[in-house]
């Protein structure tokens, strides 16, 4: 039965080529996942002896990951779908996300094979040599400092690189890579008659034919204008040479870039007319799958938090990165990390609630919203969203202390980690909006009194989302969006019938009274911190 069930549903496919997996869902018609089906790196493709999908270089880095590792990962998942009987003529378009930041570098050439594909073979078998270096640098490697500092000196510094592109230069992000592959191995560079990102280059598989770059991840290159949506002439010399002509025309994020390769109708039996609708960054995907709107906020709480938020208006700063918004071309979304998240929060409960999270909420419940005026920094790992470390605790009459009560230190961390969040946030140019929402989702969006403290902070409703398969769900949704016929269509629209996420948390009364005066308090004390630990030592 499920398999008859699953023979006449209309559908769309939504990848995600992420940093360990390959996954994909079906959608269909009315918005609803009926299949999904992945393949792990290191347990499936143990030939290529990655960890975590990646390879960690001797000087502790470089990190790449195998290009041919996610073309073979492919034929994998295609083939598990065949045999599992899924019907691919099903499906009326496909879309996907990459892991950011990537690159691929297609050789000389490369370009023939693609476009003539034997359905008769695998994809590995016939693009072994079409790439001009076969370890890809990714997101995790941090190699590339001294491309960074040409590539700011270059446009005048790191607020203008981040002005122009929406991010100071990071080592992870594109253009510091193809630097790098330039001066280190020039050969390479000149064998590359085309470069990708990890998302344009999945496109490219389906497409038969390279895959142009959208505006969205396009955005995490330090390479495109997100206000022109054109790649900055200044950027691309300082990088390498003939760089345009090998990254082609970025597009909007929604555009259909092709109709599936005839490789795929004849060796899995899709639909010659299946759209491919270009792909995007797992982030910028994420966000269409976690349907974000304007006024909105996703808060990731993992080992890591990690807020999305939609901007109209970006105010490009010297932390956090703004994107080309990847389901409104008029519109921006901007990433920031805060790496003290889970782990801080697991070590005050294990000091202050006895390793208990039930403790925990109870000293959430038992004090009040605004602390009674204390205020904590708490940053036992060097704090990126701002650069402070260790731990500040501040009295209502602003004097550092050295310690809190116990249940007043675990309110003044949650309460410390959710102000820096919309403090940071609006300084990015978001503001919360009558009509705002909050997606939580991650380890302690369960917990109900750490969420209705969220709730408090921002003075909006919090809703919980299961991101599990965002990106894929997101690619998906994107694809039916990209059917719809694109720009001319909202997405907000195409995806109304979609899962209503579930409300958690709504906003006490009288929060939004208690945390204005507390929001200029936490941030005058942020400045302070800095300041101080700036100065040189006396
Ligand atoms: O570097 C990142 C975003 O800037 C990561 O989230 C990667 O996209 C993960 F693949």
């Amino acid at each position: 039965r499920a398999l008859a069930e699953r023979a006449g549903r209309r559908c769309c496919l939504g990848w995600d080529f992420s940093t360990q997996q390959v996954k994909v869902v079906a959608v269909d018609a009315e918005l609803n996942v009926f299949y999904e089906d992945s393949v792990h790196f290191d347990r499936d493709l143990p030939e290529f002896g990655t960890q975590g999908g990646v390879h960690v270089h001797k000087d502790r880095l470089t990190v790449t990951s195998p290009v041919l590792m996610w073309v073979q990962a492919l034929d994998l998942i295609l083939e598990k779908m065949k045999s599992s009987g899924f019907d691919f003529s099903q499906v009326l378009a496909l879309s996907g996300a990459g892991q950011q930041h990537g690159s691929v570098y297609w050789k000389t050439g490369a370009s023939l094979v693609l476009s003539s594909l034997s359905p008769a073979l695998p994809l590995h078998q016939q693009l072994q040599s079409c790439f001009s270096i076969s370890d890809c640098p990714i997101w995790m490697d941090s190699s590339t400092t001294a491309q960074c500092h040409q590539l700011e000196a270059a446009v005048g510094g790191p607020q203008a690189l981040s002005c122009l592109t929406g991010s100071r230069a990071y080592e992870r992000f594109t253009g510091s890579q193809i630097a790098k592959l330039f001066q280190k191995n020039p050969e390479a560079y000149s064998h590359s008659e085309r470069i990708s990102l990890v998302s344009s280059f999945a496109a490219s598989l389906f497409l038969g034919g390279y895959s142009p770059i959208d505006y969205s991840d396009g955005s995490g290159m330090n390479l495109l204008q997100i206000q022109e949506k054109a790649w900055s002439q200044a950027c691309l010399d300082v990088c390498a040479p003939h760089l345009e002509e090998k990254l082609g025309s970025p597009v909007p994020s929604c555009s259909v870039v092709g109709a599936i390769s005839s490789y795929y109708v004849q060796r899995y039996g899709f639909l010659p007319g299946c759209k491919v609708v270009a792909f995007t960054g797992d982030n910028p995907a994420s966000l269409a799958g976690m349907r974000l709107e304007e006024g909105d906020i996703a808060v990731s709480l993992g080992t890591s938090d990690t807020l999305f938020l939609w901007l109209q208006k970006p105010m490009p700063a010297l932390e956090g990165h703004i994107f080309c918004n990847p389901v409104d071309a008029q519109h921006y979304m901007a990433l920031l990390c805060f790496k003290n998240g889970s782990l801080m929060r697991e070590k005050i409960r294990d000091e202050s609630a006895s390793c208990s999270w039930n403790k925990f909420s109870k000293a959430l419940q038992s004090t009040a919203m605004g602390n009674n005026g204390n205020l904590g920094f708490y940053f036992d790992v060097m704090e990126i969203t701002p650069e402070i470390i260790g731990r500040h605790r501040f009295n209502e009459e602003n004097m550092e202390v050295s310690a809190f009560p116990g249940d007043v230190e675990i309110r003044a961390l949650i309460e410390g980690q959710f102000m820096a969040k919309r403090i940071h946030a609006e300084g990015l140019g978001y503001r919360v909006m009558p009509k705002t929402k909050i997606l939580a989702t991650g380890g302690a969006s369960h917990n109900k009194d750490i969420l209705q403290v969220l709730a408090d902070v921002f003075g909006a409703p919090v809703y919980v989302i299961d991101t599990t398969s965002s990106a894929c769900v997101g690619s998906a949704y994107r694809a039916f969006h990209g059917l719809a016929g694109g720009t001319g269509v909202a997405f907000s629209e195409v995806v109304k019938s979609a899962p209503q996420p579930s409300l958690a948390a709504t906003p006490n009364p009288g929060a939004s009274q208690v945390y204005a005066a507390l929001l200029p308090r936490y941030s005058a004390l942020e400045q302070r911190i800095l300041s101080t630990a700036q100065r040189p030592l006396e």
